[in-house]
């Protein structure tokens, strides 16, 4: 079946998208970022010459994806530096603009602590925010750097467990250059494989309600010229049923220690339909996304998102005079309530296997997940 639906890219641009870029214009440093709420109709950059413009761009998802949060954290941290506003403010305003990503605390804290560790060994402010951002800088490469490994490994495992290749692979979100430093997580994987001809087709979730899959997966599959096919979230059952899917590789927003995984809220049931239909469900993020501060998935706060992104749809560039507050179009009877919790908690034991730059973890433990961490530690020190 998967061959009917043959759609390909027609796109031989680059794949790997620039989500976010420091400048340094005369009148002073800025972060420029892709709008994500623009694509794929425009490609449309914001300026941002503050941490409140960026908080705001995160709180939309103008900037959005676990990895590419934490780079944005830093920068962030390091605008307000450079642009002699309180660090701590930006840095407490920035890690809280959205909760469940534990990238986007790590990073506001390591361009923090490089900032102060500066003032601490006697540099002035500039040389502070010099320190802070040479940290976000080096978080932006160890990501590209990361996004690399992750796909390395991330085919060598799915060659491990899909002898002869033709992989049919599904995956849910965004998990492509739009959320990285590199080529992104789970879609780098994918990417991997179509570039050795190992990618029969990428079915792409659509990602209800702010479309993910749609806009931004789609976007990018097209660039790549790999075979992919959209469908609604609803119909991944069927598709599993029909014995159409080989793996599910996904991302994530937080992994706990005990390896129970959070993400775009839909993953948790595709990995309870890959356990029934006995497929592997994968999971791809950085070392980074681990947080062995959170003991599990109970312990993990799950941003809750407002009620128009599902009683209206919206046409990115072009807000609808007269409608709601969100500025769509309803699709429900006006005043309804809405239920959107952003993400979802995957239990570790529906997990196959959790991917990093340093190796995979399955089956998924908290003993294991402890140990990849400590040997990334090392790698780091050294
Ligand atoms: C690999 S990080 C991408 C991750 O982030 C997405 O969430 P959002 O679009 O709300 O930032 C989703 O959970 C993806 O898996």
């Amino acid at each position: 079946m998967a061959d009917q639906y043959a759609q390909t890219g027609e796109d031989s641009r680059p794949t790997e998208i620039p989500a976010i870029r420091w400048e340094e214009p005369p009148e002073g440093p800025v972060l420029v970022l892709l709008d994500q709420t623009r694509l794929p109709a425009e490609e449309v950059e914001l300026v941002c010459t503050d941490a409140s413009a960026l908080v705001e761009a995160i709180r939309s998802l103008a900037v959005r994806g676990a990895p590419l949060l934490g780079i944005a954290g830093a920068y962030g941290v390091a605008l307000a530096a450079a642009r002699g506003f309180d660090v701590d403010d930006a840095a407490n305003s920035l890690a809280g603009a959205r909760p469940t990503a534990v990238n986007l605390a790590v990073g506001v804290r390591r361009a923090r602590a490089a900032f102060q560790a500066e003032l601490g060994k006697g540099g002035d402010a500039r040389q502070a925010a010099e320190a802070a951002l040479a940290a976000a800088r080096k978080l932006h490469r160890e990501d590209a750097e990361a996004s690399a490994r992750m796909a390395e490994r991330g085919l060598a495992l799915l060659d491990e467990l899909l002898p002869g290749g033709g992989h049919r692979i599904l995956t849910h979100c965004n998990t492509g250059s739009l959320v990285s430093g590199g080529e992104g997580t789970a879609f780098a994987v994918a990417l991997a494989a179509h570039r050795v001809g190992r990618l029969r087709r990428l079915w792409v979730d659509e990602t209800r309600p702010l479309l993910q899959g749609a806009r931004l997966t789609a976007y990018e599959a097209a660039r790549s010229g790999m075979a992919y096919t959209l469908l609604t979230d609803n119909a991944a059952g069927s598709l599993f049923a029909a014995g159409e899917v080989d793996a599910v590789l996904i991302g994530a927003d937080r992994i706990a220690a005990d390896g129970s995984v959070a993400n775009k809220v839909g993953s948790y049931p595709l990995a309870v339909l890959a356990r029934y239909h006995h497929v592997p469900f994968i999971v791809v993020a950085p070392v980074t996304t681990i947080d062995l501060d959170t003991p599990d998935g109970a312990s993990i706060e799950v941003e809750q998102r407002p009620g128009h992104e599902v009683t209206e749809v919206t046409a990115p560039q072009v807000p609808v005079a007269g409608a709601e507050a969100g500025g769509g179009i309803p699709v429900a009877p006006l005043g309804t309530q809405a239920y959107n919790p952003a993400f979802d908690v995957t239990p570790p034991e529906l997990v196959t296997a959790i991917v990093t730059e340093e190796g995979a973890v399955s089956p998924v433990t908290a003993e294991a997940l402890a140990e990849l961490c400590a040997r990334s530690r090392q790698v780091t020190i050294s």
